[in-house]
């Protein structure tokens, strides 16, 4: 098994070494897996439970002060899972599979994805919430009410405070790093996947690029990719499709992610990275401050 993970695009993290550390855990145990779809699931839990990530335990409080998480993933026969606006529930990757693998759908959202979650034995009403992220949240003067006083709230606060029209609004230095993935091929098929806590203080409810297919995620048989970064923009631009697009057209998984990115940055002056593999090849790029990777090969 060939696998590549990533920790998310933005600024530089504080503390680099113990992520590093945890993300070649992660490469390590999709590597020891029996399939691609394997491989991505076990690695991706590996990160979402680990809350120095923006996925699962540690995701990003929205508006109202809850936690919702979203994940996508997809093999090379396009099979594909989502999952999304679940609270509590720090394995969201392994809801996405029950989608795949349970359902004739491929993406659930909100309560009936957490009673899914329930039903098929992974395991909700987990404290996600840090400390840390609390305080932050908490130091803002939360809002009342209802939408449109969480929107006046979150006008000067979601991600960097910038903008949140596309149009260059995202910066490069959001800080909103740490959405994990995974793509891997055992030689003969891929799987991708992506998985995280949005970004933050978002309006309750809002979902960004990570579950939609294409955008979050995508695979063929020409291989998978796995984007993060300011989502509204990656959704407007479906950046792990167009990067996967490269690679159909012949190019090495280095210059489809570089490809892709450069597009992404010259349609939406946006921040994103994306993480590629090819037949032969894995690939990333990003054009933020930062963005944390591993290989791995059994
Ligand atoms: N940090 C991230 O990658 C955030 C994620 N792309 C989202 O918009 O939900």
């Amino acid at each position: 098994m060939r696998i590549i993970v990533h920790g998310g695009a933005g600024g530089v993290p504080n503390e680099p070494e113990p992520r590093q550390a945890t993300l070649d855990e992660a490469a390590e145990t999709g590597a020891a897996a029996a399939t691609p779809l394997d491989a991505v699931e076990s690695a991706v839990r590996v990160l979402e439970a680990n809350p120095r990530f923006n996925a699962g335990t540690g995701g990003a409080l929205q508006s109202d002060g809850v936690v919702r998480t979203d994940a996508g993933l997809m093999t090379s026969d396009r099979s594909i899972g989502a999952a999304c606006s679940m609270a509590g529930v720090e394995a969201a990757v392994s809801v996405a599979r029950v989608v795949l693998a349970e359902t004739p759908h491929i993406f659930l959202s909100g309560e009936h994805a957490v009673d899914l979650a329930d039903d098929f034995g992974v395991e909700t009403g987990v404290d996600l919430t840090t400390e840390e992220k609390r305080e932050r949240y908490e130091a803002e003067d939360p809002p009342q009410g209802g939408p449109r006083e969480h929107l006046a709230w979150l006008e000067t606060r979601f991600g960097s405070g910038d903008d949140q029209a596309g149009n260059g609004g995202n910066k490069r230095t959001t800080p909103d790093h740490d959405t994990v993935g995974a793509v891997a091929t055992d030689g003969e098929t891929f799987a991708a996947a992506t998985s995280t806590g949005g970004r933050s203080f978002a309006l309750a409810g809002r979902v960004g690029d990570v579950p939609q297919v294409g955008s979050g995620f995508f695979c063929t048989e020409a291989g998978g990719a796995s984007a993060t970064g300011a989502g509204e923009d990656i959704a407007r631009v479906t950046l792990s499709r167009r990067a996967v697009d490269h690679l159909a057209d012949g190019l090495d998984a280095q210059a489809a992610a570089d490809g892709a990115i450069r597009e992404f940055e010259e349609l939406t002056g946006s921040g994103a990275g994306v993480i590629v593999l090819g037949d032969e090849t894995a690939g990333s790029a990003f054009n933020t401050d930062g963005m944390q990777t591993s290989v791995a090969y059994k």
